[in-house]
């Protein structure tokens, strides 16, 4: 457990000591450690391994009513302490406050969905082709998953990938980022209380190369959920599929934002201001490139640099703040090269550009907007995941869709429009899994799938009822008299 702030990982339902520790420091305020975390070594990632297997046969035979009730518990205590939650949320990864708080809300609704699947598994009966013979095809438990997870949804992301994993009968070993492990490990604890058996759920901390690394090549784990960088997860991919175990990748996006002439101006700014810099601009659903038609172009510039004005960059728990820090030094870095680029390449900078100075010393980064850019910047084509985003002139309708299609990833995609023609064909024609009209392309709900095409993900879609293509494999028996 918790001792003067070290925190064990959670193996076999016991608190194991780590084989070493690493600090978990606040991103608003360099000078706050908010604990010693554990790193695994090898030998206690294939303790945790060995663990989940043992555990299996039990479990994913184990009651409906039982998973739903240890599931149900876990959902009811996230929501009764989102506030706290929140605030360690918001300490470790920067969030501001009402979005960490709206975070934890959203891992306590998803456990409460996953306990609810639990007592609506199904499957078909069906007769065969052959008299006399009938045919049954349900669905049973993958086996043991590892569920590798990023540092820009400390809780929601390991959220939505624990509840369904444990609800179709899994036993699962979670590694989060080593940058924000408090979150995952208040989740382990919450899980530890609310019935589950031994070696069920297993909680191992410490960096990728390590615990990813033993998770990905076990051939003991039966399958990889994982969501993060586009290399580190195709390099996954191809590990996971050389032993033919089941992968599942989230990864990046470069998601386009259209402005349309039509668009209400007002309501149009917001969503870009959300899209592009609401969570520091740290999220995979996040948009850095504005496609903008002529007629409303200019008006739309302007009207960004004059709301940008108004964005308050500061600590993440203090009230009032807009953006809390970028996570990192090594992120805010990476956004800092990618303003440079913008700039060589001969982007016109409207706003930011810069870090800024706040009371505590932390990574604070001004909400960056470049305009006057060509769609073959590398601005307009690389994921930067900060707060910085492009706005690209585009003559039509036609051409920013075609723009909006000309990338790499394809996972949200948004159009500010009054036109319904406009829209319905934005909805049918737009390559992305995820498609916003007259919303920001970020902020999804947590009962429908999420995901996208192209480079931006790969395997099967998570969340909602489609989270069970992973986290289940179909049996056909057939029964003859
Ligand atoms: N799609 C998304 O939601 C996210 C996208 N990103 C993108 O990725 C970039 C880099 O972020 P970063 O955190 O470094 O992303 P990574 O892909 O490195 O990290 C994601 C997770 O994978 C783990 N990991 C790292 N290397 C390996 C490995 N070899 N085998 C198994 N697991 C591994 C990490 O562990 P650890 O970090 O502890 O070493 C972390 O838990 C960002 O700038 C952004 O562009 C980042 C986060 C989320
Ligand atoms: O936009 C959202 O609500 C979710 C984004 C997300 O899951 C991510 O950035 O990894």
């Amino acid at each position: 457990m918790a001792d003067s702030k070290r925190f064990d990982h959670y193996i076999n339902g016991q608190w194991v000591a780590g084989a070493d520790y690493c600090a978990n420091i606040n991103p608003s305020d360099l000078s706050d450690v908010i604990g010693e975390y554990a790193k695994a070594d090898a030998a206690q990632v294939n303790a945790a391994i060995d663990a989940a297997r043992a555990a299996f046969p039990a479990w994913s035979t184990s009651g409906i009513q039982a998973r739903h009730d240890a599931l149900d518990k876990v959902g009811s205590e996230i929501l009764a302490r989102r506030e706290e939650l929140g605030q360690l949320l918001a300490r470790e990864e920067g969030k501001t406050l009402p979005e960490a708080i709206g975070e934890v809300t959203r891992a306590g609704n998803i456990f409460k969905f996953f306990a609810g699947e639990c007592l609506r598994l199904s499957g078909d009966y069906v007769p065969s082709v052959r008299p006399g013979v009938n045919v049954e095809v349900t669905r049973e438990a993958l086996g043991v998953i590892g569920l590798i997870t990023p540092w820009n949804f400390p809780i929601a992301i390991p959220a939505w990938k624990i509840a369904p994993a444990l609800a179709y009968g899994n036993c699962v070993v979670i590694k989060p980022a080593e940058l924000v492990p408090g979150c995952a490990w208040a989740l382990a604890e919450i899980i530890s209380r609310a019935g589950f058996p031994a070696g069920v759920f297993n909680l191992v901390m410490g960096s990728g190369r390590v615990v990813g690394d033993v998770l990905v090549n076990s051939p003991k784990v039966d399958g990889i959920s994982f969501t993060g960088s586009v290399g580190v997860g195709r390099q996954i991919a191809v590990n996971c599929v050389s032993r033919q175990a089941k992968v599942q990748l989230e990864m990046g996006g470069k998601n386009p934002q259209i402005i349309l002439d039509d668009a209400d101006l007002k309501q149009a700014v917001e969503l870009a201001v959300q899209s592009a810099f609401y969570s520091t601009g740290q999220r995979c659903t996040a948009s850095s490139r504005l496609i903008v038609t002529a007629g409303i172009h200019d008006k739309f510039v302007a009207a960004m640099a004059e709301r940008m004005q108004s964005i308050k960059v500061g600590h993440a728990l203090k009230a009032g703040t807009d953006i809390g820090p970028v996570v990192s030094e090594a992120q805010l870095n990476q956004d800092l090269k990618y303003i440079d680029i913008g700039q060589s390449e001969g982007a016109r900078l409207v706003s930011g550009g810069g870090v800024v100075t706040c009371d505590t010393e932390g990574y604070f980064l001004a909400p960056t907007l470049f305009a006057d850019s060509e769609a073959s910047m590398r601005i307009s084509r690389e994921e930067i995941f900060g707060p910085v985003a492009n706005i690209v002139r585009v003559a039509d309708y036609e051409a920013a869709l075609a723009m909006a299609n000309d990338t790499e990833f394809g996972l949200s995609a948004g159009i500010a429009t009054t036109s319904l023609k406009y829209a319905n064909h934005f909805k049918r024609h737009s390559q992305a899994g995820m498609v916003m009209v007259n919303l920001p392309t970020a902020g999804v709900d947590y009962h429908v799938p999420f995901g996208g095409r192209k480079g931006s993900s790969y395997g099967s879609r998570e969340q909602g009822r489609y989270a069970q293509e992973f986290y289940t494999v179909v049996k056909t028996s057939y029964i003859g008299s």
